[in-house]
Protein backbone atom coordinates (compact mmCIF):
# COMPACT_ATOMS: atom_id res chain seq x y z
CA UNK A 1 0.00 0.00 0.00
CA UNK A 2 1.17 3.46 -1.15
CA UNK A 3 1.94 5.30 2.59
CA UNK A 4 -0.21 8.54 3.13
CA UNK A 5 1.85 11.83 3.43
CA UNK A 6 1.96 12.77 6.86
CA UNK A 7 -1.07 15.21 7.67
CA UNK A 8 0.31 18.47 8.89
CA UNK A 9 -0.89 20.34 12.43
CA UNK A 10 -1.23 23.83 13.51
CA UNK A 11 -1.69 24.77 16.58
CA UNK A 12 -4.09 27.46 17.51
CA UNK A 13 -2.58 28.71 21.23
CA UNK A 14 0.57 27.19 22.70
CA UNK A 15 -0.61 27.30 26.32
CA UNK A 16 -0.35 24.40 29.10
CA UNK A 17 -2.59 22.08 26.34
CA UNK A 18 -1.19 23.29 23.19
CA UNK A 19 2.34 22.92 24.27
CA UNK A 20 1.77 19.76 25.43
CA UNK A 21 0.04 18.67 22.29
CA UNK A 22 2.93 20.33 20.24
CA UNK A 23 5.66 17.67 22.41
CA UNK A 24 3.80 14.53 21.58
CA UNK A 25 3.62 15.79 17.87
CA UNK A 26 7.30 15.99 17.86
CA UNK A 27 7.77 12.71 19.53
CA UNK A 28 5.51 10.69 17.48
CA UNK A 29 2.68 10.15 19.76
CA UNK A 30 -0.15 11.07 16.96
CA UNK A 31 1.49 8.54 14.10
CA UNK A 32 1.13 10.32 10.80
CA UNK A 33 0.74 13.85 11.85
CA UNK A 34 3.55 16.32 12.25
CA UNK A 35 3.68 19.66 13.75
CA UNK A 36 3.59 22.47 11.08
CA UNK A 37 3.67 25.72 13.47
CA UNK A 38 2.00 27.21 15.94
CA UNK A 39 -0.42 30.68 16.23
CA UNK A 40 0.82 32.51 18.78
CA UNK A 41 -0.67 35.73 21.08
CA UNK A 42 3.15 36.69 22.66
CA UNK A 43 5.67 36.65 19.64
CA UNK A 44 8.16 34.77 20.10
CA UNK A 45 6.09 32.58 22.38
CA UNK A 46 6.66 29.52 19.60
CA UNK A 47 9.67 30.34 18.32
CA UNK A 48 11.39 29.91 21.80
CA UNK A 49 10.21 26.44 21.75
CA UNK A 50 11.55 26.03 18.27
CA UNK A 51 7.71 25.68 16.93
CA UNK A 52 7.53 27.84 13.86
CA UNK A 53 5.51 30.85 14.18
CA UNK A 54 2.37 31.50 11.79
CA UNK A 55 -0.54 33.62 11.28
CA UNK A 56 -3.87 32.47 11.01
CA UNK A 57 -3.76 32.81 7.28
CA UNK A 58 -0.16 30.97 7.00
CA UNK A 59 -1.83 27.92 9.58
CA UNK A 60 -4.43 27.37 7.25
CA UNK A 61 -2.59 27.07 4.19
CA UNK A 62 0.28 25.05 5.55
CA UNK A 63 -1.66 22.89 7.57
CA UNK A 64 -4.23 19.78 6.84
CA UNK A 65 -6.22 20.49 10.39
CA UNK A 66 -6.01 23.53 12.49
CA UNK A 67 -6.23 22.22 16.24
CA UNK A 68 -7.54 24.93 18.40
CA UNK A 69 -6.46 25.10 22.34
CA UNK A 70 -6.71 28.71 22.32
CA UNK A 71 -9.49 29.21 24.90
CA UNK A 72 -13.26 29.92 24.08
CA UNK A 73 -13.00 33.42 22.79
CA UNK A 74 -10.27 32.78 20.44
CA UNK A 75 -12.01 30.10 19.07
CA UNK A 76 -15.23 32.21 18.62
CA UNK A 77 -13.51 34.84 16.56
CA UNK A 78 -10.94 32.33 15.05
CA UNK A 79 -12.36 29.20 14.63
CA UNK A 80 -15.16 30.20 11.95
CA UNK A 81 -12.30 31.69 9.55
CA UNK A 82 -10.35 28.24 9.57
CA UNK A 83 -13.76 26.37 8.41
CA UNK A 84 -14.74 29.26 5.79
CA UNK A 85 -11.32 29.14 4.63
CA UNK A 86 -12.67 25.28 3.47
CA UNK A 87 -9.81 24.02 6.36
CA UNK A 88 -10.66 21.26 9.04
CA UNK A 89 -10.95 22.26 12.56
CA UNK A 90 -10.41 20.20 15.66
CA UNK A 91 -11.45 22.27 18.75
CA UNK A 92 -10.85 21.47 22.40
CA UNK A 93 -12.99 25.03 23.63
CA UNK A 94 -15.98 23.55 22.76
CA UNK A 95 -17.91 26.52 24.61
CA UNK A 96 -17.41 28.34 21.28
CA UNK A 97 -20.25 25.91 19.88
CA UNK A 98 -22.58 27.68 23.12
CA UNK A 99 -24.24 30.59 20.68
CA UNK A 100 -26.25 29.62 18.30
CA UNK A 101 -24.87 31.69 15.45
CA UNK A 102 -21.45 30.87 16.25
CA UNK A 103 -22.36 27.24 16.18
CA UNK A 104 -23.90 27.61 12.53
CA UNK A 105 -20.32 29.79 11.71
CA UNK A 106 -18.48 26.74 13.29
CA UNK A 107 -20.39 23.45 11.85
CA UNK A 108 -21.78 24.22 8.68
CA UNK A 109 -18.54 23.94 6.48
CA UNK A 110 -17.06 23.96 4.05
CA UNK A 111 -13.66 22.88 6.86
CA UNK A 112 -15.19 19.83 9.06
CA UNK A 113 -15.09 20.85 12.61
CA UNK A 114 -14.36 17.74 14.85
CA UNK A 115 -14.85 17.82 18.45
CA UNK A 116 -12.40 17.03 21.29
CA UNK A 117 -14.01 14.70 24.26
CA UNK A 118 -11.55 16.83 26.15
CA UNK A 119 -12.34 15.97 30.30
CA UNK A 120 -15.46 13.86 29.55
CA UNK A 121 -16.02 10.73 28.04
CA UNK A 122 -19.29 9.05 27.57
CA UNK A 123 -20.57 11.28 24.97
CA UNK A 124 -20.63 8.65 22.04
CA UNK A 125 -23.33 6.74 23.86
CA UNK A 126 -25.61 9.47 25.45
CA UNK A 127 -25.29 10.94 21.80
CA UNK A 128 -26.73 7.66 20.64
CA UNK A 129 -29.59 7.43 23.25
CA UNK A 130 -30.74 11.21 22.41
CA UNK A 131 -31.92 10.14 19.00
CA UNK A 132 -35.56 9.35 18.90
CA UNK A 133 -36.46 11.63 22.02
CA UNK A 134 -34.51 9.02 24.19
CA UNK A 135 -33.10 11.07 26.53
CA UNK A 136 -35.43 14.17 28.45
CA UNK A 137 -32.66 15.65 31.34
CA UNK A 138 -29.21 16.04 32.04
CA UNK A 139 -27.11 17.14 34.15
CA UNK A 140 -22.80 18.01 35.08
CA UNK A 141 -21.49 18.21 38.19
CA UNK A 142 -18.25 19.63 38.45
CA UNK A 143 -15.62 19.84 41.16
CA UNK A 144 -12.28 21.75 41.33
CA UNK A 145 -9.89 23.50 43.52
CA UNK A 146 -11.19 26.88 44.03
CA UNK A 147 -7.80 28.25 43.22
CA UNK A 148 -8.69 26.83 39.84
CA UNK A 149 -12.11 28.87 39.17
CA UNK A 150 -10.79 31.93 39.91
CA UNK A 151 -12.40 34.16 37.31
CA UNK A 152 -11.30 37.84 36.04
CA UNK A 153 -15.42 39.02 36.36
CA UNK A 154 -15.08 37.95 40.07
CA UNK A 155 -14.48 41.51 42.92
CA UNK A 156 -12.14 41.05 45.25
CA UNK A 157 -14.30 39.87 48.12
CA UNK A 158 -16.19 37.21 46.12
CA UNK A 159 -12.54 36.06 44.74
CA UNK A 160 -11.18 36.28 49.07
CA UNK A 161 -14.49 34.07 49.81
CA UNK A 162 -13.48 31.77 47.27
CA UNK A 163 -10.56 31.10 47.72
CA UNK A 164 -11.52 30.87 51.67
CA UNK A 165 -13.77 28.13 51.64
CA UNK A 166 -12.95 25.61 53.64
CA UNK A 167 -15.65 23.13 52.90
CA UNK A 168 -16.58 21.73 49.28
CA UNK A 169 -18.78 24.65 48.16
CA UNK A 170 -21.32 24.79 45.21
CA UNK A 171 -20.71 27.94 43.25
CA UNK A 172 -22.75 27.55 40.54
CA UNK A 173 -26.42 26.26 39.57
CA UNK A 174 -27.52 26.51 35.96
CA UNK A 175 -28.08 26.39 32.48
CA UNK A 176 -25.06 25.27 30.17
CA UNK A 177 -25.37 29.14 29.04
CA UNK A 178 -24.39 30.14 32.22
CA UNK A 179 -22.10 27.87 33.29
CA UNK A 180 -19.47 28.38 30.10
CA UNK A 181 -20.12 32.92 30.39
CA UNK A 182 -19.00 32.57 33.82
CA UNK A 183 -16.52 29.43 33.86
CA UNK A 184 -15.08 29.90 30.14
CA UNK A 185 -11.90 27.78 30.46
CA UNK A 186 -13.42 25.51 33.53
CA UNK A 187 -16.90 23.90 32.13
CA UNK A 188 -16.15 23.34 28.05
CA UNK A 189 -17.26 20.10 29.37
CA UNK A 190 -20.62 21.41 29.95
CA UNK A 191 -21.30 22.74 26.31
CA UNK A 192 -19.51 19.16 24.75
CA UNK A 193 -22.44 16.97 27.21
CA UNK A 194 -25.27 19.66 25.63
CA UNK A 195 -23.48 19.30 21.88
CA UNK A 196 -23.52 15.02 22.33
CA UNK A 197 -27.15 15.28 23.65
CA UNK A 198 -28.94 18.70 21.94
CA UNK A 199 -30.31 19.13 25.41
CA UNK A 200 -29.54 23.07 25.68
CA UNK A 201 -32.12 23.86 27.52
CA UNK A 202 -32.73 20.82 29.68
CA UNK A 203 -28.97 20.16 30.72
CA UNK A 204 -28.55 21.34 34.52
CA UNK A 205 -24.48 22.63 35.26
CA UNK A 206 -23.11 22.40 39.11
CA UNK A 207 -19.82 23.75 39.50
CA UNK A 208 -18.65 22.92 43.28
CA UNK A 209 -15.22 24.70 44.64
CA UNK A 210 -13.61 22.06 46.97
CA UNK A 211 -10.65 22.99 48.70
CA UNK A 212 -9.27 19.50 49.61
CA UNK A 213 -10.02 17.57 46.25
CA UNK A 214 -7.26 15.83 45.10
CA UNK A 215 -8.49 15.92 41.50
CA UNK A 216 -10.79 17.36 39.10
CA UNK A 217 -14.59 15.27 38.76
CA UNK A 218 -16.67 15.62 36.56
CA UNK A 219 -20.21 13.93 36.88
CA UNK A 220 -22.68 13.33 33.75
CA UNK A 221 -25.42 11.72 34.72
CA UNK A 222 -28.77 11.25 32.04
CA UNK A 223 -31.86 9.33 31.74
CA UNK A 224 -35.18 9.15 29.49
CA UNK A 225 -37.05 6.71 27.49
CA UNK A 226 -33.43 5.19 26.22
CA UNK A 227 -32.67 4.86 30.03
CA UNK A 228 -30.30 5.96 32.56
CA UNK A 229 -27.12 7.01 32.56
CA UNK A 230 -23.84 8.07 34.88
CA UNK A 231 -20.11 8.69 34.08
CA UNK A 232 -17.64 9.75 36.51
CA UNK A 233 -14.24 11.30 35.42
CA UNK A 234 -12.14 11.83 38.72
CA UNK A 235 -8.80 13.53 36.47
CA UNK A 236 -5.34 14.55 37.96
CA UNK A 237 -5.39 18.49 37.28
CA UNK A 238 -2.43 19.67 34.87
CA UNK A 239 0.89 20.65 37.87
CA UNK A 240 1.13 23.97 35.55
CA UNK A 241 -2.88 24.96 35.38
CA UNK A 242 -4.89 23.13 37.75
CA UNK A 243 -8.01 24.84 35.75
CA UNK A 244 -7.41 21.77 33.21
CA UNK A 245 -7.29 17.97 33.50
CA UNK A 246 -4.03 16.57 32.26
CA UNK A 247 -6.19 13.90 30.21
CA UNK A 248 -6.87 16.46 27.40
CA UNK A 249 -4.27 16.52 25.53
CA UNK A 250 -3.87 12.94 25.11
CA UNK A 251 -7.46 13.21 23.96
CA UNK A 252 -6.77 15.32 21.76
CA UNK A 253 -3.22 13.62 20.49
CA UNK A 254 -5.77 10.63 19.99
CA UNK A 255 -8.34 12.67 17.98
CA UNK A 256 -5.16 13.49 15.49
CA UNK A 257 -4.11 10.22 15.56
CA UNK A 258 -7.76 9.05 14.23
CA UNK A 259 -7.82 11.88 11.63
CA UNK A 260 -4.02 10.73 10.31
CA UNK A 261 -4.50 7.49 10.29
CA UNK A 262 -8.50 6.31 10.36
CA UNK A 263 -9.27 3.04 11.28
CA UNK A 264 -9.90 1.54 14.56
CA UNK A 265 -11.11 4.83 16.02
CA UNK A 266 -14.92 4.75 17.87
CA UNK A 267 -17.36 6.80 16.01
N1 LIG B 1 -13.06 20.39 26.09
C1 LIG B 1 -12.48 20.21 27.28
O1 LIG B 1 -12.71 19.23 27.98
C2 LIG B 1 -11.49 21.23 27.76
C3 LIG B 1 -11.30 22.40 27.07
N2 LIG B 1 -10.34 23.30 27.51
C4 LIG B 1 -10.17 24.51 26.69
O2 LIG B 1 -8.83 24.60 26.30
C5 LIG B 1 -8.39 25.94 26.49
C6 LIG B 1 -6.89 25.97 26.66
O3 LIG B 1 -6.54 25.36 27.88
P1 LIG B 1 -5.08 25.57 28.47
O4 LIG B 1 -4.05 25.22 27.49
O5 LIG B 1 -5.07 24.86 29.78
O6 LIG B 1 -5.07 27.15 28.73
P2 LIG B 1 -3.84 28.15 28.69
O7 LIG B 1 -4.34 29.44 29.22
O8 LIG B 1 -2.64 27.53 29.33
O9 LIG B 1 -3.54 28.28 27.13
C7 LIG B 1 -4.25 29.07 26.24
C8 LIG B 1 -3.24 29.68 25.29
O10 LIG B 1 -3.92 30.26 24.19
C9 LIG B 1 -3.30 31.48 23.89
N3 LIG B 1 -4.22 32.35 23.16
C10 LIG B 1 -5.31 33.00 23.61
N4 LIG B 1 -5.87 33.71 22.62
C11 LIG B 1 -5.14 33.49 21.51
C12 LIG B 1 -5.22 33.94 20.18
N5 LIG B 1 -6.17 34.78 19.79
N6 LIG B 1 -4.29 33.52 19.29
C13 LIG B 1 -3.30 32.67 19.68
N7 LIG B 1 -3.16 32.20 20.94
C14 LIG B 1 -4.08 32.62 21.84
C15 LIG B 1 -2.88 32.06 25.24
O11 LIG B 1 -1.85 33.01 25.09
C16 LIG B 1 -2.40 30.79 25.94
O12 LIG B 1 -1.03 30.55 25.68
C17 LIG B 1 -9.19 26.41 27.71
O13 LIG B 1 -9.29 27.82 27.77
C18 LIG B 1 -10.53 25.78 27.47
O14 LIG B 1 -11.31 26.63 26.63
C19 LIG B 1 -9.58 23.06 28.58
C20 LIG B 1 -9.75 21.91 29.32
C21 LIG B 1 -10.74 20.91 28.98
O1 LIG C 1 -10.07 20.17 32.05
C1 LIG C 1 -11.16 19.99 32.62
O2 LIG C 1 -11.32 19.17 33.55
C2 LIG C 1 -12.41 20.69 32.15
C3 LIG C 1 -12.23 22.09 31.72
O3 LIG C 1 -11.35 22.80 32.12
C4 LIG C 1 -13.23 22.61 30.76
O4 LIG C 1 -14.17 21.87 30.43
O5 LIG C 1 -13.10 23.77 30.34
Amino acid sequence: MPQQPPIRVALLGLGAIGARVADGLRNGAAPGAVLAGAVVRTPGAATARGIAELDLDDAIASSGLVVECAGVPAARELGPRVIAAGRDLLLVSIGALADPADRARLLDGPGVCRLSSGAIGGLDLLRAATRDGGLARASLTTTKRPAALVQPWMTETERAALLGLTEPTRILTGTVQDAIARFPSSLNVAVALAAATGLWHETEVRLVADPRAPRTEHVIEASGPAGEYRFAAANAPLPERPASSGIVSQAVLCGIADLARPGGAFV
